[in-house]
């Protein structure tokens, strides 16, 4: 099957093709790079930064696949960790990728999209798929939100955190990639690497190449999976990983 892996950045795209090549031990490409691992025809497309280039590039790259279609998109890179959840380091796969800051504030609180009644605030990915995902890249399994603008301060946290009490992770390009494989009618995965933790901004506290090596690992583990991702679909969740928590 091929599989559409969606970075924002170049780094990014790297780690994931040098993770695909060392599981099949064979190279990959980055920008618009395949990589071969364990009969996986991944390939990954950098989109930019933010949620809007990220649906751009992604339905644009979509919409060009016609006559050999992808079954499987993935937004992959990496995000802020809410820390009691997701330290620096540590792998995340979505069980749910929420747009968090879609919506509108007001005295009473925030309304998301939906509760506004104009669209979905939330994509699902393949329940027991993202589990799976989970379970052979080592990741928790949760909620990663998608965010305009990066959190900075401890209020803006756990206002997050108070609204989403299961996310684990906040990145910026989940909901524009799920968004354009809805259109398309591909499921999505989202996997982020933790470079930093959610909360007061404090730029000596990122912590890139360990998460761009934990990301490139967590793709090496992930190669026999994506060769064939539905292989083992029964629907049913894996028995046994620690790390895995119940979908919303
Ligand atoms: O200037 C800052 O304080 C700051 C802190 C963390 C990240 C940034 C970025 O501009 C990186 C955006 C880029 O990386 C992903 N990312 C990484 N960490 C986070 C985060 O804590 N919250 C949201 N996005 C994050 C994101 O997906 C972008 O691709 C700046």
């Amino acid at each position: 099957m091929r599989v559409l892996v969606v970075t924002a950045v170049a780094a990014e795209a790297e780690s994931v093709a040098a993770g695909l090549a060392a599981g099949a031990g064979s190279s990959a490409g980055s920008s618009a790079g395949s990589g071969s691992g364990h009969g996986a025809r991944a390939e990954t497309l950098i989109a930019g930064v933010g949620p809007a280039a990220a649906a751009a590039a992604t339905a644009t790259a979509l919409a060009s696949s016609a006559d050999d279609p992808y079954g499987l998109v993935v937004s992959a890179g990496i995000g802020g960790g809410f820390p009691h959840r997701a330290p620096v380091g540590s792998l995340v796969v979505a069980d749910a990728i929420v747009a968090a800051d879609l919506g509108a504030d007001g005295p009473d609180g925030f309304l998301s999209v939906e509760e506004l009644g104009f669209g979905r605030a939330v994509h699902l990915p393949p329940a027991g798929l993202a589990a799976r995902a989970a379970e052979a890249a080592g990741a928790l399994c949760a909620p990663v939100l998608t965010v305009s603008t990066v959190t900075g301060t401890a209020a803006r946290a756990a206002e997050l955190s108070g609204r989403h009490p299961r996310a684990a992770a906040e990145a910026m390009e989940g909901f524009g990639v799920a968004e354009a494989a809805a259109v398309h009618g591909v499921p999505v995965l989202e996997i982020r690497a933790i470079s930093n933790p959610v909360g007061p901004r404090d730029r000596a506290a990122w912590r890139i190449g360990d998460a761009l090596n934990a990301l490139r690992d967590g793709f090496q583990r992930l190669g026999p999976l994506l060769a064939d991702p539905f292989a083992d679909d029964t629907g049913d969740l894996p028995a046994g990983n620690p790390l895995f928590e119940e979908s919303p």
